[in-house]
């Protein structure tokens, strides 16, 4: 998508908005003509020695109500401006966040937490900020061009003197501009490090202060922090500094010449104050036009690398129009009703898995020709070393990483979208580390699902939680800290099975959940699972209460199924599950 396709769609988004924004531009812009009239109509009434009279009196309340004129339709197109940036800038967050979440599982995120939370920031506002400045300019673009008929109308030969001075800087600063759009991506692109960093460091305290390493780390955001600035100084001197300086010294010239060629044609009675007091306030705004469409075009290149950035932050795959792609947004009001999942699938009566494949790019690691069957009300158990592939498992049956071969059937039925199949009320999945936010604990387990009592209570003691939450400060409403780290290894695992339990899922898939717990919660644990009744499990585990309790064991090895069945009969049969379990 091209960087004025990318306005345009904005605009349109807020076409009303923008419309009223472009009156108050035009508006706050014309008005400013006024004056200059009004001073050449007073000078010369000055200047001829006529007598104050009511004539000059009105020019003068003219003059004070063009500029309240000006001032109020100057503050609402700065307030429109704030208006339309608003409702562009949540569309552009909205459809980058939204692809963001609704990108396969496991698909890496095109950037670090950090740095897109930079390009949601600046990068979305330079095309709003863009539009902005735009809609100004063609408001000075009519002013300049009214200011200079009026101009040369009056007196052709001066005004085209006046300015030779703007062929030059306008050659100067078309030079500029390529380099300044250099700069910017370059300046982007140093912010983004610093917070990518900031936000990995964030994220990691503790591995920072067990491997000592807080002066080396600081010493590297110093480094990224110091690239930042000299990148951000050098963008904002050359496009701030040299190209407002250029723009005002033109200015400076030309009126210069203005005087130096007015002196003599008042003198000889061509010109008069009043036409000389006309030009000077007019072809200020005629030379700065330049400037300002230079700038304007600079503008727009920063909002092109900044568009790109943001095409860069959509997961693979999806088309870059999507960035701007028209949906409703809430700024204002109540939000809209969030709708719980409907089922997508009929209750589960048994789950077929045959000859599902998956292995990762360029490698020859990951799962093949997996056959494996489960019936309603019953528990799997998938166990095997280290590295076997019982995560990439469980991750390819559910669609969070792409499956390259073999099919899975829900009661018959093939299951084409996993990713939209093994989620809630169909199934619900914790991974080996769960993940809690910095919410109550109350949240992290409801996470938008409607609190019923009953179910939220009937959940934690599932989990066996409760004794957990008595003891905890605020019970249920403690903030769990990041990450949730206030809670212990084992209470962040129970909580984020709470969260499965909750739910209420037909199918329930837990990657080593126990593996924080000690034995006589994880043994509690399971004897409230397996009583559950209606529920299906899949589990990997190496525990030995599950193992025992499991309808069927499937022992993986090198992403293979080595071999599968009851406990009793594999440790008879299997020498790996032997193994396993004598813990070699
Ligand atoms: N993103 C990846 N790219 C390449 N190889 C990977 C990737 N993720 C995992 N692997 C490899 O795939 C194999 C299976 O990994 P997997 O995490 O499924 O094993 P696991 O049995 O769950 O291990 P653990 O018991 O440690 O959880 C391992 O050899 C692992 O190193």
């Amino acid at each position: 998508m091209k960087t004025y396709q990318a306005l345009w769609r904005l605009i349109r988004f807020t076409p009303g908005l923008y419309a009223i924004d472009l009156f108050f531009q035009l508006f706050r812009s014309l008005i400013l003509l006024l004056p200059g009239v009004l001073a050449y109509n007073m000078f010369n009434i000055i200047t001829a020695n006529r007598p104050i009279g009511w004539d000059l009196w009105t020019l003068g309340a003219l003059l004070v109500g063009a500029a309240i004129a000006r001032v109020v339709s100057m503050l609402s197109s700065t307030g429109m401006d704030a208006i339309c940036g608003e409702h562009g800038n949540a569309l552009v967050r909205r459809n980058i966040f939204g692809q963001l979440i609704s990108r396969i599982g496991a698909q890496e995120l095109p950037a670090s937490p950090g740095e897109l939370v930079s390009r949601f920031d600046a990068d979305t506002e330079s095309l709003t900020n863009t539009i902005a400045y735009t809609f100004m300019n063609i408001g000075s673009l009519l002013q300049a061009l009214g200011a200079l008929v009026i101009m040369l109308v009056m007196q052709p030969l001066t005004t085209l003197v006046v300015f030779i001075p703007l062929i030059g800087s306008s050659l100067l600063m078309t030079r500029l501009s390529r380099r300044i759009q250099e700069y910017h991506r370059e300046s982007r692109k140093a912010a983004g490090a610093v917070s990518s960093f900031m936000g990995e460091m964030f994220s990691t305290p503790q591995a920072i202060q067990l491997a000592n390493a807080q002066p080396r780390v600081l010493a590297h955001l110093r480094e990224l922090n110091n690239t930042r600035r000299r990148t951000t100084l050098r963008s904002l001197f050359f496009t701030s500094v040299v190209l407002s300086n250029v723009a005002s010294n033109t200015a400076n010239l030309g009126t210069g010449l203005l005087l130096l060629m007015s002196a003599q044609a008042i003198q000889h009675g061509t010109f008069t104050v009043g036409g000389l007091a006309l030009f000077i306030s007019y072809q200020f705004w005629v030379i700065s036009i330049v400037a300002s469409l230079i700038q304007n075009l600079t503008f727009y290149k920063q909002a092109g690398v900044s568009l790109q950035r943001l095409q860069e932050a959509l997961p693979a795959g999806i088309p870059s129009e999507t960035v701007i792609a028209h949906q409703p947004v809430y700024l204002r009001g109540a939000y809209p009703e969030i709708r719980l999942l409907e089922r997508e699938m009929p209750k589960l009566e048994h789950l077929e898995v045959n000859g599902l494949t998956y292995l990762y790019p360029r490698s020859s690691n990951g799962v093949a020709g997996i056959n494996l069957r489960l019936r309603r009300g019953t528990t799997t158990v998938i166990t095997g070393r280290i590295g076997s592939g019982k995560s990439t498992l469980l991750r390819t049956i559910m669609g969070l990483l792409p499956r390259q071969a073999g099919e899975i059937r829900w009661n018959g039925e093939p299951v084409l979208r996993p990713e939209h199949v093994f989620v809630p009320p169909q199934s619900a999945y914790t991974p080996q580390v769960p993940r809690l936010a910095s919410e109550t604990l109350r949240q992290n387990i409801l996470m938008g699902y409607p609190e019923e009592p009953v179910h939220l209570e009937a959940a934690i003691h599932a989990a066996v939680m409760e004794a957990d939450i008595v003891a905890l400060e605020q019970g249920l409403d403690t903030i769990v800290g990041p990450k949730g780290t206030k809670l212990s290894g084992g209470q962040i695992q129970r909580a984020a099975a709470a969260r499965m339990f909750v739910r209420e899922p037909d199918l329930l898939i837990f990657d080593d959940l126990s593996s924080a717990l000690d034995v006589e919660t994880e043994q509690q644990l399971w004897q409230r699972l397996f009583t559950r009744g209606d529920c299906t499990y899949l589990l990997v585990s190496h525990r030995r209460y599950a193992l025992q309790h499991a309808d069927q064991v499937i022992v993986l090895k090198d992403g293979h199924i080595e071999a599968q069945g009851k406990l009793e009969n594999l440790l008879e049969s299997c020498a790996e599950m032997c193994a396993l379990w004598n813990g070699e």
